[in-house]
């Protein structure tokens, strides 16, 4: 957490509570890889006194917040950490007023996201620009609808521009990319012109129709305290990569960069063999106009961005045609530290009646802007060249270890809060003992987060209980505590699906006399009404690839089982949750980080999501299988 002043809780505090790095794979400049965004925004903090740190929270403000909002729309985003300069380096005059920070790769809590906008919110009102991903979007949208709850005005718009990934492969929709940058400017331009909260909402809608990223991986990337994100064979690449480490739509062979960025042009522009996507418009030869935008992925050198620049205006000018009179270059948002670049196109005339130059060409503060545009692209300045090769339990307990909270049998008219407290603390520790496993899975089919995010969770609720903070007489109440921890502390797709599902599960129980009843029955109830929840808001359903597959047979089982005069066979349970999450390893992800990674690379590797509720389930039963 950091404070008001701008002092971020430095690495030392927080080694207190976890581990330094240990023997990275290669040195990195971290003390603690859990205090990593802590201190690097306190250290960007110190070093740009037009920026503060709002108390308690991984937000960073314009220091002149309370008088710039008086009289401008605030633009805010935000989302994993991880794509620096994105989104920190953006805030100044015509660009950003704020900016949300998550741990590396995993969206911020939705407690966050809320005193952003409650830091910036005017008379005007806020913009949230919002990456289109899953954690994101339930993070920001759960804020957004928090915030207009308190009467805020407040508008969201997702941005999706990547254009490499099939559409009909996820119902996730297009990645946040680089793009993401240009909408930061084109709508932080139009903000600090005096243009209203609407109208900058109307200009997105406009802008993402004519925005494209397809980026190349020539390395993994490595977060610290984890391990390489993928391994790519010697001489190949991975081609439609993202933003999170991931390996890409595709493993190919390097031919050459020319090769390289005119695959990835194609793609954007469905042009040549990889006419499959068509996400842009056609474009159309000596009529349309784009900004050219290079971005460096983390780790590729100022050279090799050069290269880049020649193959994709070459390719632009002299075969598609095209005028390309913007081009930028240099370190936008990247993958941590991975080598390669990505490549953007914005189609200058996307917005009807207005020239895209003239906002791209405003002035700005924000230090990650590039300062003068290179104005290339007319045909003259392009030589066409040859291609180069290559809380506390009760403490009386008379019962026996192995009897668990939910053995009691259904006729008994209450529950032990003493076994119940036991089935927590069990829950959390099963995690923190999954984490390496969770991690591990996370980095093959997601983005490595899963583990973290979860002991994070975890451990605000072992704290909770054992200071005796957790309502563990009120079922009701004790999962609306739980909801607020996922919502507070966890951030990431299980944060917000967590908070989402305990928040239902809470409101179910709490017109009932339910007290009295048995637990497994309120256990369905709050299952019933959590899952739910999630489907409603996530969008996943059973058999999308997700924790679903292992909470929807576990309901159908307690269902079933848990009405019936007898204890509820806890071995039973524990092995179909265990089975249930093994099976998620066969299926195809259609939902989520997952469906963006090729169905070959998931095969074999269980989904991190369900895994996570088969050990809390297991943990909670004090069943614990071999791993
Ligand atoms: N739409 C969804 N509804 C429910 N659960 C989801 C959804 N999308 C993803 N998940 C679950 O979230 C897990 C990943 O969580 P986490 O790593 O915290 O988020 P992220 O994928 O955003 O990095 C997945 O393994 C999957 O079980
Ligand atoms: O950096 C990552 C994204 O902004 C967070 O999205 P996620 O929580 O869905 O992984
Ligand atoms: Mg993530
Ligand atoms: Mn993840």
């Amino acid at each position: 957490s950091c404070h008001e002043d701008g002092r971020a809780e430095s690495g030392q505090d927080l080694a207190k509570h976890h581990h330094p790095i240990k023997h990275p794979h290669i040195p990195q400049l971290v003390d603690f890889p859990a205090a990593i965004v802590d201190d690097a925004l306190h250290g960007l903090v110190r070093a740009d006194p037009r920026l503060r740190i709002l108390k308690g929270h991984r937000v960073v403000v314009r220091s002149d917040i309370d008088t710039f909002k008086q009289d401008h729309v605030c633009i805010i985003s935000g989302g994993g950490s991880g794509h620096e300069p994105a989104h920190v380096g953006y805030i100044g005059d015509g660009m950003l007023a704020a900016a949300v920070a998550g741990d590396v790769f995993a969206s911020p809590p939705t407690s966050a996201v809320l005193a952003a906008i409650r830091a910036c919110a005017g008379p005007k009102g806020v913009l949230l620009v919002v990456k289109n991903y899953t954690g994101d979007r339930l993070n920001f949208g759960l804020a957004v609808e928090q915030a207009r709850f308190e009467g805020l005005l407040v508008d969201m718009v997702i941005v999706g521009d990547d254009c490499a990934l099939p559409r009909e492969k996820s119902k996730a929709g297009r990645r946040g990319l680089a793009g993401t940058v240009l909408m930061h400017k084109v709508l932080g331009a139009m903000a600090e012109a005096g243009r209203d909260l609407a109208s900058l909402s109307n200009a997105a809608a406009h802008l993402s129709r004519g925005l494209g990223t397809a980026g190349v991986a020539l390395s993994p990337c490595q977060v610290p305290g984890r391990q390489p994100s993928f391994h790519l064979e010697p001489g190949t690449c991975g081609i439609g990569v993202g933003i999170h480490g991931e390996s890409g739509a595709a493993e190919i062979p390097f031919t050459s960069a020319s090769a390289i960025c005119r695959d990835l042009l194609d793609i954007m522009l469905n042009q040549g063999k990889i006419a499959n996507r068509a996400y842009m418009t056609q474009p159309q030869r000596n009529v349309s106009r784009y900004a050219l935008l290079i971005n460096n992925l983390g780790a590729t050198s100022q050279l090799e961005l050069g290269v880049a620049a020649m193959a994709a205006l070459d390719h632009l000018i002299e075969d598609v045609g095209v005028f390309v009179p913007r081009v930028y270059m240099g370190t936008f948002m990247t993958s941590m530290n991975m080598a390669g670049v990505s490549l953007t196109l914005l189609d200058l005339d996307a917005l009807p009646a207005e020239a895209l130059e003239q906002w791209l060409d405003a002035p700005t503060t924000a230090p990650a802007w590039p300062g003068p545009t290179l104005l290339g692209g007319t045909k003259q300045f392009v030589v066409r060249r040859d291609e180069p090769p290559i809380t506390v339990p009760a403490p009386h307990s008379s019962e026996a270890e192995e009897t668990t909270a939910l053995q009691r049998t259904p006729s008994e008219i209450s529950y032990s809060t003493d076994l119940l407290g036991k089935a927590i603390k069990g829950a959390c520790e099963a995690l923190f003992s999954g984490e390496p496993e969770l991690s591990r899975l996370d980095a093959i089919v997601g983005d490595g987060d899963c583990g973290t995010t979860m002991t994070e969770g975890a451990r605000s609720v072992l704290e909770q209980l054992q200071v005796g903070r957790l309502a563990l007489h009120n079922p009701a109440q004790l999962l609306q505590q739980l909801a607020t921890i996922a919502q507070e502390n966890m951030g990431g797709t299980s944060g917000a699906v967590y908070s989402i599902f305990f928040a239902a599960a809470s409101s179910c129980l709490n017109d009932r006399d339910v007290v009295r009843a048995p637990l497994a029955s309120l256990v369905t109830m709050a299952l019933t009404a959590g899952i739910d929840a999630v489907m409603k808001y996530g969008g996943a359903q059973q058999g999308d690839r997700t924790m679903l597959d292992v909470l929807v047979p576990l309901h159908h089982y307690l269902d079933r089982h848990g009405s019936a005069e007898q204890p509820i066979d806890v071995g039973a349970v524990a092995t179909l949750v265990e089975e249930a999450s093994h099976a998620t390893a066969d299926m195809n992800a259609t939902c989520g980080r997952s469906s963006y990674v090729p169905d070959h690379l998931l095969r074999g590797h269980p989904d991190p999501g369900a895994r996570a509720v088969a050990m809390w389930v297991q943990g909670a039963l004090h069943r614990h299988p071999r791993r």
